[in-house]
């Protein structure tokens, strides 16, 4: 069931490969399950349990490879190979050449149990600030490592002869915490791909589709914000207003896909020029605007200066034809006497009307 879960959630959520493995994860375990099954059509232990052990460890170090996927996480497959071998040949000597109980049972188990902390740690170390799906799966993987290795450690007590009583302690593990840690971990791990789908869907809506840089919506929301961490640390955060000039024009004259190249290779180059943590948006049309912090307001306003002779000095080249390109600037200081994005957007507006009448091509600065 959780495997067809994982295989619908890779179909809806996007046909992201790590999807994929945590479905061959699930329908490995699925198949080992049947086999347990079919247990008495096996005439010798030593391959059952070697085939039943295999595809424990395949199940879990794939779902390891799924999440090392998710996170981008550099993790060398040869990790993952040395550990099946490790567990298979283990498991194989002590069940088939020198028989030992306690570590045939326990061999591989403690293989899953690496496996498992090793998804914690990938899962949890993804972001700077893991998300609730996160930590919540992260923990789940943690609490099943736990889980195994309180299982492999009452089989491993056994030595070299099975022993009924740890036996039974054993199944009692197996067969009440296991399943339920089983179960919590699939449920985080697709509460996680969920989350990963929000998220994306939340980016979507908030970014411009031609530039990729933030959306009016996405820089309302972010930029507002921005502007009161900034003046609880008292730096100048000021708002450029970019507009750029005769843009009909060069519709007309070269074509909207000419345009649309326009578009996207200045706010490129405007962004390269810009510091990261500066925020960037499309308000609509060819009017762009940034929010900027710096230590001093004429580093903030030298800014918009830069920017415009930046865009004046290279034309945009669109196939083989160079399209000279200016644009009108308007700069207001965002005081925390008076922090409303809003106010400042109307102000930065008025200030690049101004650059406009005044000829273009310029920078025209506006105090709030
Ligand atoms: N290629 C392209 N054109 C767009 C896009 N969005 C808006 N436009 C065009 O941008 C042009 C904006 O023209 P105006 O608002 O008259 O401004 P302008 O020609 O730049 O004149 P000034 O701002 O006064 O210098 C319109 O012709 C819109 O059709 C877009 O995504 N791609």
């Amino acid at each position: 069931m959780l495997a067809v879960i994982f295989f619908m959630a890779w179909h809806s959520m996007g046909k992201q490969r790590f999807a994929l493995f945590f479905f061959a994860s699930f329908a490995i375990s699925a198949v080992m399950w049947a086999i347990n099954l079919a247990k008495p059509i096996f005439g010798q232990v030593s391959f059952y349990w070697s085939l039943v052990t295999s595809l424990s460890m395949i199940a879990v170090l794939l779902g390891t490879w799924g999440h090392k996927l998710r996170a981008n996480t550099r993790l060398s497959p040869y990790v993952f190979i040395g550990l099946f071998i490790i567990g298979f040949s283990g498991t194989f000597y002590f069940s088939a050449i020198d028989r030992h109980a306690g570590l045939m049972m326990s061999w591989y188990l403690y293989v899953d149990v690496i496996s498992l902390l090793l998804s914690s740690w990938i899962i949890y170390r993804h972001r700077v600030k893991p998300r609730p799906a996160e930590i919540g799966a992260a923990v789940i993987h943690l609490i099943f490592a736990i889980c195994l290795a309180v299982a492999a450690s009452i089989a491993l007590a056994q030595g070299r002869q099975f022993d009924p009583e740890l036996i039974a302690l054993y199944s009692i593990v197996n067969f009440t915490a296991l399943p339920a840690a089983y179960v919590g971990m699939s449920v985080f791990v697709l509460y996680m791909l969920a989350s990963d789908l929000a998220e994306d869907m939340k980016s979507l809506a908030m970014t411009d589709p031609l530039t990729l840089c933030l959306n009016r919506r996405g820089f309302f929301e972010q930029a507002q914000q921005q502007i009161y961490q900034y003046h609880q640390r008292n730096q100048h955060v000021c708002l450029i207003y970019w507009d750029i000039d005769k843009f009909k024009s060069i519709n007309d004259n070269y074509g909207h896909s000419a345009g649309d190249t326009v578009l996207i290779t200045t706010t490129r180059r405007v962004q390269r020029h810009i510091k990261r943590h500066d925020l960037i948006g499309r308000l609509g049309g060819e009017e762009f605007v940034i929010l900027i912090a710096r230590a001093e307001y004429r580093d903030a306003v030298n800014v918009a200066e830069r920017l415009r002779v930046l865009l004046a000095k290279r034309p945009v080249k669109s196939g083989k034809v160079k399209i000279p390109v200016t644009a009108s600037f308007g700069v207001v200081d965002i005081p925390p006497s008076s922090p409303e994005l809003e106010n400042a957007i109307n102000l930065a507006d008025k200030a690049v009307y101004l650059a406009k009448e005044q000829g273009r091509n310029q920078v025209v600065f506006s105090q709030a």
